[in-house]
């Protein structure tokens, strides 16, 4: 037997409620003879009951047709191999720019967004050129170069403290495993501070003009400053129906993936960002991943990538 919820008896209620609001409107104006009050009485009543299913019927296809919109999309973009990628040094807040591998990086991120179908409407970036170029470069091969952009600070690397400058494998080895591994990946503890007078200190870069320059940070207060950002300036962005990309950095985009998917400080500490493979997420109404860890455009080249970044700091 069908449950009244079953969608498929539905054009037949309606077919029945339309036939019985003919026979009551008929019978109101007298045009059939009396069948007496009590056939009168139960036809009417059978007619209200129906539409009450009918009710019921139309606000579980509403509902599903609204789930069913309510997906939105999301694109995370690590820039292209900086400079400092290339030597092998901790970056950070450090503006520094991409090498020729990094820029083709970003243009082969933006073919794949082409050649998947992916195109952002609107892009936000942090305020380091690595960033912003990888999203130029490749929002331009997208054909998407004329979107709008929105940058912030709060979308910044992880600032590495006094570790900015530093060779990670020389860090390795002079600290060993265990501290270059707790300052690298993991959740709470912050490497050292930087000094506010060291060449790769930002607390005098005028673009911080107004904000408190961390002097260091661990991926919680990473976590802290998107958090905020993703509620106040992104979501809006994707209730509107906007496909987003965020272009930003290997920590700032984990503290995203950890938020998105609610990973534990443990399960955050193995992930690594591929420079510049499209990660795509679709998104629920509310805001969470339909499919955990979202999807790589190059999921190949995207596992290598990561393998490639967590192996960084051996000689
Ligand atoms: O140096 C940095 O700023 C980051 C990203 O390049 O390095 P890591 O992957 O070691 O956190």
């Amino acid at each position: 037997m069908r449950s009244c919820s079953d969608p498929l008896p539905f054009s037949g209620l309606v077919a029945l409620a339309d036939a019985l609001l003919r026979v009551v409107f008929l019978k109101h104006l007298r045009l059939i003879p009396e069948w007496g009050s009590a056939l009168g009485r139960y036809v009417f009543s059978a007619f209200l009951i129906h539409c009450r299913k009918l009710q019921k019927i139309l606000s579980r296809s509403k509902r599903l047709i609204k789930l069913e919109a309510m997906t939105y999309k999301l694109v995370l973009l690590r820039h292209g191999q900086s400079a400092w990628n290339n030597t092998n040094q901790f970056t950070g807040w450090v503006d520094v720019p991409l090498t020729e591998q990094g820029e083709e990086e970003a243009r082969k991120g933006g073919q794949l967004l082409k050649d998947k179908g992916v195109l952002p409407d609107i892009v936000f970036t942090s305020l380091l050129r690595r960033a912003i170029n990888t999203a130029n470069l490749s929002l331009d091969v997208a054909d998407r170069l004329w979107i709008p952009v929105k940058r912030d600070w709060r979308l910044n690397e992880r600032h590495y403290g006094a570790l900015q400058g530093k060779n990670k494998a020389q860090i390795r080895e002079e600290y060993g495993d265990e501290k270059f591994m707790l300052w690298r990946r993991s959740y709470a503890t912050p490497p050292p501070e930087i000094d506010i007078d060291d060449e790769y200190s930002q607390t005098h870069d005028p673009r911080y003009a107004g904000i408190e320059v961390p002097r260091h940070e661990a991926l919680a207060n990473v976590v802290e400053r998107v958090t905020p950002y993703w509620e106040s300036d992104i979501i809006p962005e994707l209730k509107n129906g906007k496909t987003v990309m965020i272009a930003a950095h290997g920590n700032s985009l984990r503290a995203i993936v950890k938020m998105l998917d609610g990973l534990s400080e443990e399960e955050i500490a193995k992930v690594n960002i591929p420079t510049a493979i499209p990660l795509l997420y679709e998104l629920d109404d509310n805001f969470k991943p339909i499919k955990p860890r979202g999807e790589y455009l190059d999921p190949e080249a995207a596992a290598a990538g990561a393998a490639a970044v967590a192996a960084q700091g051996q000689k």
